[in-house]
């Protein structure tokens, strides 16, 4: 994997196969995040991780049989704090368990405060060749309300070098925040797209269970925007971005079309990937059936039972033909271009439900891609896991 490397792959259409490894640790825990993320006082062993992750993409490799990767994903967490030695390792060793051809979609996240030049380097002489930065805002006060450890100025100064260094760069903006309005946003809108390339991520700022924001939440403390002004933002949010080249092609992600992540669209198409590493989960095709996996969250816990077992997977279920047509509406109904009628009836053995879909469409929620797709509208987005319930029963 070399500079030299052709970038990118045309997207077929196709779901594809994408590897999914996770970095569960981060220099401090922001107030609004659940995901599987963690901060040590203590130095993390690298190498240690590494062997572990290489000893888990074995079984996973068991499990999924021979497959040509299609996107390859470092999530956490906070992947830029490991060492480029340590993501070049984790590629090679990738590499060694499924066929990885020249020229797909090598996906990084990073921080801004954790970014240095010489690190993002490395990492793209390990082969990565797209950085999804964790920008979040671009004013400081609402940078220093997200708990963030990075102020515009680090941003920006990410952003441009992330520009220079990869091919492929993206970044993420949650909005919807305390006090903010269609009219403070849309500035703020405008300047991300000025700096953005070809793909952002904007996501409404969602108060989960048991972080520090649910609690203030919860104490009237934090008051977000209501349901209409939610709407309102995301209306907003849609136009101007569809204005100025970056159209949604899913709830939450915007590209200029061709730029979208391939390795979001394998999961939105209901593709298979393989999880790999503490709190990583994984979709595996085994003829008519689907392997749901899921590993221990815990960091240190998933490093032991890796040593001893050779995975750190807690869960294993087998995801039958009717839970996997629910997940494929679940997944599909998010894009822009729908989901594949033909693939659904496949799994379900059936059509959706004449009466229900009819109501849907006089509504205006969903709308129907010639015969064989089916798409929620923007107005049917709104109401996502409403229109998918209706649709699943
Ligand atoms: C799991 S984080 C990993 C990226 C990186 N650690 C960072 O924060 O810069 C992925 C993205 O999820 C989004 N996110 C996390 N918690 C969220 C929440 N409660 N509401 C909305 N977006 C959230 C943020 O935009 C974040 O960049
Ligand atoms: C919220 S998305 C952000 C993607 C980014 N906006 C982009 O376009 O590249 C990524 C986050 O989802 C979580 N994630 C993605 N795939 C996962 C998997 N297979 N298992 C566990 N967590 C996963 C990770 O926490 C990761 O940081
Ligand atoms: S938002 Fe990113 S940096 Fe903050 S705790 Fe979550 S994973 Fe870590």
């Amino acid at each position: 994997m070399s500079d030299a490397t052709p970038f990118l792959l045309p997207d077929t259409g196709e779901p594809g196969f994408g590897v999914y490894v996770h970095w569960p640790f981060c220099a401090a825990k922001c107030p609004y995040c659940d995901f599987n993320s963690h901060v040590r006082h203590q130095p993390v062993d690298q190498p240690r991780f590494v062997a572990a992750f290489l000893r888990e993409m074995e079984t996973m490799r068991r499990l999924s049989g021979p497959k040509t990767v299609t996107s390859i994903f470092l999530g956490g967490g906070t992947p830029s704090l490991m060492e480029p030695a340590t993501v070049s390792a984790i590629l090679e060793g990738i590499a060694r368990q499924w066929h990885v051809p020249d020229g797909i979609e090598i996906t990084m996240e990073a921080n801004p405060s954790s970014v240095e030049a010489t690190r993002f380097r490395g990492y793209r002489s390990a082969g990565v060749n797209r950085v999804s930065l964790g920008v979040q805002a671009l004013n400081d006060r609402d940078l220093k309300f997200l708990g963030r450890l990075h102020d515009v100025a680090d941003a920006l100064k990410a952003i441009r070098l992330a520009r220079e260094i990869f091919p492929r760069m993206s970044f993420d903006l949650i909005y919807a925040r305390p006090g903010q309005t269609v009219e403070t946003w849309e500035p703020e809108l405008r300047q991300a797209i000025s700096y953005a390339v070809d793909h952002l991520s904007l996501y409404q700022l969602t108060i989960e269970e048991g972080t520090p924001f649910f609690g203030l939440h919860k104490a009237g403390k934090l008051v977000v925007p209501d349901g209409d002004l939610s709407a309102d933002l995301y209306e907003a949010t849609q136009e101007i971005t569809a204005e100025a080249g970056l159209p949604a092609y899913e709830v939450s992600n915007h590209a200029r079309p061709g730029a979208e992540s391939r390795h979001n669209l394998t999961y939105w198409r209901y593709g298979d990937y393989a999880g790999i590493g503490p709190g990583a989960h994984g979709r595996l095709s085994r003829g008519r059936e689907k392997l749901a996996t899921a590993t221990e969250r815990n960091p240190e816990g998933w490093l032991a039972a890796v040593e001893r077992d050779g995975h750190g997977m807690v869960d294993q279920e087998i995801l039958g033909t009717d839970e996997q047509a629910d997940e494929l509406l679940l997944m599909g109904l998010r894009l822009r271009e729908g989901v594949d009628l033909a693939r659904w009836q496949q799994l379900s053995g059936r059509d959706p439900d004449p009466a229900r879909e009819q109501t849907l469409l006089e509504h205006g929620f969903i709308e129907r891609l010639g015969n064989s797709r089916l798409r929620c509208t923007p107005k049917g987005m709104l109401i996502l896991d409403a229109v998918v319930a209706d649709l699943a029963c």
